[in-house]
């Protein structure tokens, strides 16, 4: 009999199956190009300057890089909470200033620092997304959904309110896998977590990587982080991408910036 681990992941795919009419071809994630994507601050200070990458499906890519050198404009670039330049950031070949912002953001779904859960129960966070498209959840989805983020499913009539950060946060990652997403856009999201908090999350993320097929951009500060669950490192230094790195090889980056930072963080 499968354990309710391996059946919440299940779900995870039969819905999305459901939802697009078949498992797209290939594979269930999806793909971002990045072209020559600029951001000038009101000032005239170039706050991402020409990133150009591809950030390929089914994987984790950590981005690292020093305080303010974009990471987090590059990251909202990627599902509209930043509005790139049209004709720089393509989803699946389509430039998603063409996509309706509600269903990109659903498809590419975000975790921030510090969850912002609504007021009342688990359950209703859980349900919020489906709910604004009519759908209601069952009980039996929103046990699924807190199982795969590792929560037990007895969470489901607790308070938004009486959570510690740590639960919160999975809390919010069961919110947003409730859109079914196919990436996942993680701005550090485990900074404001315990060390066990944190390798739970961690692990949830690549049992959605293995068994789910997602797609998952994470800013990270932590060095160690990126090296256990990043499949690929893009190092940002002044907006731009300097450098693509093995996690498992970050030695042997070459800017000078990235030298140093690299040191500074391990
Ligand atoms: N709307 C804005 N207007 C002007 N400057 C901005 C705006 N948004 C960000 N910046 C500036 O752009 C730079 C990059 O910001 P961003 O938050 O993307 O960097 P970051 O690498 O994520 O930084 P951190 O690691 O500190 O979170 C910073 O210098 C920031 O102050």
């Amino acid at each position: 009999m499968p354990s309710l681990q391996e059946e919440a992941e299940e779900h995870l795919l039969v819905v999305d199956a459901e939802e697009d009419g078949g498992e797209p071809e290939n594979g269930p994630a999806i793909k971002f190009k990045i072209r020559d994507l600029i951001k000038e601050s009101d000032s005239g200070q170039l706050i991402l300057n020409g990133v150009s990458v591809d950030i390929p499906k089914g994987k984790i890519v950590g981005i690292i890089g020093p305080s303010g050198s974009g990471k987090s404009t590059f990251l909202r670039s990627l599902n509209r909470l930043w509005e790139p330049p049209v004709g720089t950031v393509f989803l699946d070949g389509r430039d998603i200033c063409d996509l309706d912002v509600l269903k990109l953001r659903r498809k590419v779904g975000m975790l921030f620092q510090l969850p912002a859960l609504f007021e009342g129960t688990v359950a209703d966070n859980v349900r919020y997304g489906p709910q604004l498209r009519g759908i209601k959840l069952s009980d039996e989805q929103v046990y699924k959904l807190l199982t795969l983020a590792d929560l037990d499913p007895s969470f489901y009539h607790k308070g938004s309110s009486e959570l510690s950060v740590g639960q919160a946060q999975r809390v919010a990652l069961a919110r947003t896998l409730a859109n079914q997403p196919e990436v996942l856009l993680l701005d550090e999201p485990t900074s404001a977590l315990d060390p066990i908090s944190t390798q739970n999350i961690e692990d949830v993320f690549v049992k959605l990587k293995n068994n789910g097929g997602m797609t998952m951009v994470m800013v990270s500060h932590s060095i160690k982080q990126i090296q256990r669950i990043a499949d690929i490192v893009f190092l940002l230094v002044d907006g731009s991408v300097v450098e693509i790195l093995n996690p498992h090889k970050l030695e042997e980056a070459k800017h000078p910036m990235a030298k140093r930072f690299l040191q500074l963080s391990s």
